[in-house]
């Protein structure tokens, strides 16, 4: 079986440039091994908010890492130079609006700027690319969802239906952990695992 390979994009003038210390990859690192249960690779970038770069490390860790999913943090805001979102729809073969408009539903309940990012979710080939906002808080608030102080779940997070997406593109079964975000997929399309 093939395993899952992640790519995890940090884009940030400040953090690519050493003005202060990269927050965003450590976060998407800390998330993905506290959810996943199955295995995965990781390839990391920390780049400047500069379009052509964007795209061509999106295009990178898809046609030539093999990537099945591709998280990138930052500049997805309104200012001039946020243009993750311009260069991710770029380089999409097809727009996947509903992880947007979800992110932004569970941001809502964390900050009323959350109407500020313009975040997309794409499909590029065999991958499953998401833009998460660059404050690295937001990384945790968007892929696991809102839940109450005992523990249940009041938005769920994206992370619930990216495994399923993922095997919809044909890409590895992925396992998550439910304490952190429990994924969802038809009855048809489960699985037993020997996890
Ligand atoms: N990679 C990062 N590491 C640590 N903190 C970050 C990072 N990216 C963003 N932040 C924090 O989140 C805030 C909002 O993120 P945003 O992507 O709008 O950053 P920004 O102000 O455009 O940063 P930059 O100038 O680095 O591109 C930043 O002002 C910063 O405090
Ligand atoms: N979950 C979550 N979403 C969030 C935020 C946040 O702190 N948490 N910040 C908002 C703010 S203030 C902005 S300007 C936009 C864009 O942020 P970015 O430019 O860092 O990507 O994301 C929004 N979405």
């Amino acid at each position: 079986m093939d395993t899952l390979r992640i790519g995890l994009v940090s884009v940030s003038d400040r953090a690519s440039s050493g003005i202060y210390q990269d927050k965003g990859i450590p976060a998407l690192e800390e998330w993905l091994a506290s959810a996943l249960t199955t295995p995965f690779q990781i390839e990391t970038r920390l780049i400047p908010d500069e379009q052509s770069i964007i795209e061509q490390t999106l295009c990178e860790l898809v046609d030539e890492m093999s990537c099945h999913l591709v998280l990138t943090t930052g500049g997805t805001g309104p200012a001039r130079r946020d243009v993750t979102p311009d260069a991710t729809l770029a380089v999409a073969d097809r727009e996947m609006p509903g992880f947007g408009e979800q992110m932004r539903q569970i941001s809502l309940n964390f900050v009323p700027t959350a109407i500020l990012s313009r975040q997309v979710g794409v499909i590029r080939k065999q991958a499953l690319i998401l833009n998460l906002p660059g404050q690295p808080k937001s990384i945790k608030e968007t892929l696991e969802g809102l839940k109450s102080a005992d523990g249940e779940v009041k938005v769920p997070g994206i992370f619930a239906s990216v495994p399923y997406c993922l095997q919809l593109l044909d890409g590895p079964y992925v396992e998550t952990n439910p304490q952190v975000v429990a994924s969802f997929r038809p009855k048809n399309a489960r699985r037993e695992t020997l996890s």
